[in-house]
Order: C-alpha cells, then structure tokens, then sequence
C-alpha cells in the first residue's frame, strides 16, 4: 500500500491542479474573467470572434487581426462534402445519436482527414480556426436534418452568432437574438478547469494531437452533470408543462432527494455571473417573442430551489444553464441542440487550454489513494 498519506478530496474538490492565464473564476465574488477581462466587461461590447483571438493570443485584436481570425473562420464555415454526408446518415440513423454524439464523431473524422500532423503553434491554431467554424455549421446541420429540413449554406456576410442563426432558420434572426446569441457563446467560451476543459488537456498532456483532445472533451461535456444540463433544464419543465403546478412538482423533487438541473456548482459560492446576464436576454426575448411560459416557470424554479437550499444552510445557487433554455426556445432552436451549442462555444476554451497545455507541457499524472488489499494468497482457477 502507498505509504503517501495523500488527502484525497471526492471529485478533486478544491485541488489546484496546474496554472493557467486564461480564465479566472471567483466562486466567492461570483466573478469570472477571461486573459484579465471580466465577462460583463465583454458582454454586449465584444463579439464572440473577439473573445476566440483573446482566449488564443491572451490579448485583444486589433481591426486586421480580427479580420484575419474573421476570414479564417469564413473560409472553414462551408461543410466538406464527405462531412456532410455523415451528418446527414448520423441524423437518419435508427439509432437516433444526440447531437453531441454526431459532434464527438465528426471531430474524430475530420481528425483522421487532416493531413498536416505538425505540433506546431501555427498548425494548432489552423485545426482550431477550423474546429470553431467547422463544429457550428455542423451544429446547424444536425438542427435541419433532425427536423426533416434541407442543409443551408453559410452566408460570408454575417458575423459568427447570426450565420448560425440563418444556417438553422434559413433566414436571417432578427438583431436582438443575434446579440443574446453572440453573448451565450462569449458567456460559454471558457471556464477553467471544468471537467471538459480538464480532460481536454489530460489527453494533449500527452503529446496527442488537438483532435482528440477536442473529441474526448466533447464526451466529458456530454453528460448531464456537465453541459448536459442544459438539455435537462427544459425537458424537465416541459414535462411539468403547467406554471400553477411547477412550484410543488419541484419541491416533491427536492424532498425526494432528486437533483434539480440548472442548480448547483462545484466552484460558485455566491451566485454565476453568466447565469444573471442569461437571465436579463431571457427575460427581455422571450417577453418580445410573446412566449414567456418557460422562462416564468425557470423563475419559479429559480425561488423555490433556492428557498430549499437555504433552509438547508446550502450556499449553492443557479448555474448557467438555468436561463439558456428558455433563451434557446425563444430563438426557436430544439432542445437537442442545446447542449452542441455549449460545444460550438466552449470549443474556444478547450483550444485555448490546449494551447496553454503544448506551451509548457508536462503529462498529468495524478496519483490513486489505494485502499484495496495487498497481500491475497494467488489461488490457481481450479482451486477458487
Ligand atoms: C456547465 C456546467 O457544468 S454547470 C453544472 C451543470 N450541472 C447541473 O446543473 C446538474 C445539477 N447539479 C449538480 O449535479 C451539482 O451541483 C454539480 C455536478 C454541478 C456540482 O457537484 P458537486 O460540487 O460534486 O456537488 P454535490 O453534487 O456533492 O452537491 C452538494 C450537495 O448539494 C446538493 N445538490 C447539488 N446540486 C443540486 C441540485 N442541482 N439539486 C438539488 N440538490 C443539489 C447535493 O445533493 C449535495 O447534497 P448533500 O450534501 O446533502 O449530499
Ligand atoms: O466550471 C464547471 O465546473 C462547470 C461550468 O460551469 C462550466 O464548465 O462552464
């Protein structure tokens, strides 16, 4: 047995596992600051493209290295022909894979159709380009082809949140849900070492290439713990379907024990700041699109697990994706594809860390607290 006396915390609570500059998040203030900028000093100013070049570069762009980053991902935006016959057969499948599912193959693929294998910074920043246009106009293919619709071309004239937008609707979104998008992929973009992001630079740790890095990332974001959540938020209220009854439902919930999605995180104490700029363009969308029955039921939500929480003396509050729901649903986008839009985003960050990670890399190799047996007596198969 180790004669370490390691203190292991469950789920590595609280353990500093490595440095990095990119993202600050402050559990105690409810603060989160990317390369030095809060996050509501970007909100509303910054587009999601800045927020990509200042996660990669640690700085902010200047106008022609913005539409250098801007021309790189316009070039990356039209799906390959071979990629989007995949999609199309994954979203056919009887087997019916999530969105998330048809997101980790296609990272795969196109990993495995790169030709150029160079670890270079150069190289990693192309695949990245190529992953963040990529993966968004392939989250919008699966959104067509999921509902029987055809694939829609992107447009070079609109910026990255409002292409997104018309390749799903096939026409242009109107200016108030292209500034609550832009800024849900700026609020989802990094976040630490978060399990996904973690993962992520477990497996570059590595040497391994930016592909499976990303791949194995989506699969950590995937469930419902982590990004999954969001899904999980409004499914649930659509299942309780019914404002007058949302507040005893959940409670029911709480009282059996039963984890509400949308609440509690690993790091915020006080409250998630991206969680509260969520809310405000929840509030203001879903009351210009004249639906406001899901984001009247969050709100609900938002009381009554908070109030079941305090009465436990539990500081745990609402997390991000309490609001993107009914934010999502006011845009008109399927549930199914709430959790790959977390992916389009949060690619940004993944990357960044990957970068950070090949800059001063060193393997991550933890160590196991073993608390099993040491000394069984080997039986042969015919004596057990
Ligand atoms: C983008 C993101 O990944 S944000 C997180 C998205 N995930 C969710 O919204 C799913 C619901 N939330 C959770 O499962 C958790 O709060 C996590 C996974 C986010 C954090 O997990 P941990 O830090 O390990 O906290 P843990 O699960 O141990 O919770 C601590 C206590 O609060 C309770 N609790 C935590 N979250 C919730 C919740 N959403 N609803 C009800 N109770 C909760 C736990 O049951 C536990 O209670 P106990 O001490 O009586 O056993
Ligand atoms: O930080 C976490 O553990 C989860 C989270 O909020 C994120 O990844 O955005």
């Amino acid at each position: 047995m180790s004669d370490t006396k390691a203190k292991t915390n469950a789920g590595l609570q609280d353990v500093v596992a490595g440095e990095s500059n990119i993202c600050l998040v402050d559990g105690k203030l409810g603060r989160l600051v990317y390369q030095g900028y809060d996050i509501n000093d970007l909100v509303g100013k910054a587009s999601y493209e800045e927020v990509v070049y200042l996660l990669w570069h640690g700085k902010l762009p200047t106008q022609p290295e913005l539409d250098a980053l801007d021309r790189e991902l316009k070039a990356n935006r039209e799906i390959p022909a071979d990629v989007l016959t995949l999609v199309k057969a994954l979203c056919e499948s009887k087997s019916a894979p999530t969105g998330m599912e048809i997101l980790r193959t296609v990272t795969s693929y196109v990993g495995a159709l790169d030709a150029d294998k160079s670890m270079t910074r150069e190289n990693h920043l192309r695949q990245s380009a190529k992953l963040v246009a990529l993966l968004t106009s392939v989250t919008a293919a699966i959104g067509r082809f999921t509902q029987g619709k055809a694939y829609v071309a992107p447009r070079h004239d609109l910026g990255h949140a409002a292409n997104f937008l018309y390749m799903l609707h096939g026409e242009e979104a109107d200016a108030l849900s292209v500034e609550a998008f832009d800024v849900a992929l700026i609020l989802h973009a990094d976040h630490e070492f978060n399990a996904s992001t973690f993962t992520a630079r477990c497996t570059v740790g590595t040497l391994s290439d930016v592909y499976s890095g990303v791949t194995s990332a989506i699969g950590a974001l995937k469930g419902p713990l982590h990004g999954g959540a969001n899904e999980d938020v409004l499914r649930m209220l659509m299942e309780i379907d019914d404002i007058a009854t949302t507040a005893d439902l959940l409670r029911d919930r709480l009282n059996n024990g039963v984890k509400v999605p949308g609440f509690g995180h690993r790091v915020y104490r006080s409250y998630d700041p991206r969680g509260l700029v969520l809310k405000r363009y929840a509030k203001e969308l879903t009351a210009k699109v004249g639906v406001t029955k899901w984001y009247e039921m969050t709100e609900i939500a938002e009381a009554v697990v908070l109030e079941h929480f305090a009465k436990k003396g539990k500081d745990l509050k609402y997390n991000v994706d309490l609001y993107s729901g009914s934010l999502y649903n006011a845009m008109n986008i399927p549930v199914e594809l709430f959790t790959p839009l977390f992916v389009m985003s949060r690619v940004s960050g993944w990357t960044a860390h990957i970068l950070e990670q090949y800059a001063n890399n060193r393997i991550i190799r933890p160590v196991a607290d073993y608390v099993g047996p040491v000394d069984q007596a080997f039986q042969p198969i015919n004596e057990r």
